[in-house]
């Protein structure tokens, strides 16, 4: 099966383990959750599978093919697309040529101002798109973002906090989003706070705490288990 697995991946800084032994898997048709207190190791795992750091010790494959040592961009011609906390948007670009951009990058570049056409529609942000990026709320940036992973037609999807500063009505169309996204093939890596929004769209979700996965499973169970409930406690 074409899945992304992570096996054992292990990332220090100095003496701190921010990775220890970290082992996951995403399947696709599938949204898979990735939660887990402030400096769990979330974004440092992202780095790791989009080949911006390379670990210590484990290894990352794409469709049964181990990527551990292929540089970021090769990841891409893969099939990975990532987004980032912070918004990497070119400011005084209009929401459509952000999109273009991306879209000339992608395998589909003859047909870049078609699909950038049916993102912006899919992404309801037809009201925006000719707006410099500059100008748009976060939320709305965040969607922009999330239109430029779209735009490569991604096999593999990471989503870095990608709810933060939407609104509750967006927020709403974001999770059908997500799942449709899911639905057409993709597997998605969801990072996110929004814990109502990680346990209403997720298929399966991975607990990390002080760098190590402390549960995985359906969202019916993680919200059950106690070694989940504790890490929060000291959080909220
Ligand atoms: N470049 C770095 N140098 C040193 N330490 C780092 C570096 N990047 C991350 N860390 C440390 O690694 C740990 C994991 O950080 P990471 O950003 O991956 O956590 P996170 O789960 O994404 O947190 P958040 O939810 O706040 O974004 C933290 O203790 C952090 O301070």
């Amino acid at each position: 099966m074409a899945s992304l697995q992570v096996d054992g991946v292990t990332v220090a800084f100095g003496g701190h383990r921010a990775l220890d032994a970290v082992s996951i898997g995403a399947e696709p048709g599938r949204v898979t959750g990735l939660i887990g207190p402030n400096g769990a190791g979330k974004s440092t795992l992202f780095d790791v599978i989009s080949g911006l750091r390379r670990p210590s010790a484990g290894g990352v494959s794409l469709g049964g093919r181990d990527v551990t040592r292929m540089p970021p961009g090769r990841r891409a011609r893969h099939g990975l697309a990532r987004t980032f906390q912070r918004l990497e948007l070119f400011g005084r670009l209009s929401v459509r040529d952000n999109l273009l951009v991306a879209a000339e990058m992608g395998p589909e570049r003859r047909r870049a101002r078609h699909m950038v056409a049916e993102i912006v529609e899919r992404l309801g942000l037809a009201h925006l798109a000719d707006q410099p990026a500059d100008a748009l709320s976060t939320g709305a940036g965040r969607l922009v973002e999330v239109g430029r992973a779209l735009a490569v037609r991604p096999r593999y999807l990471l989503l870095d906090e990608p709810a933060a500063g939407q609104d509750g009505e967006e927020t709403e169309r974001f999770a059908a989003l997500l799942r449709s996204v899911a639905e057409d093939g993709a597997a998605v890596v969801l990072v996110e706070h929004d814990m109502g929004l990680v346990m209403s769209v997720c298929d399966d979700v991975h607990v990390l705490d002080l760098g190590r996965i402390i549960a995985s499973g359906p969202p019916e169970a993680i919200q059950r288990d106690q070694a989940v409930l504790s890490a929060y406690l000291g959080e909220t």
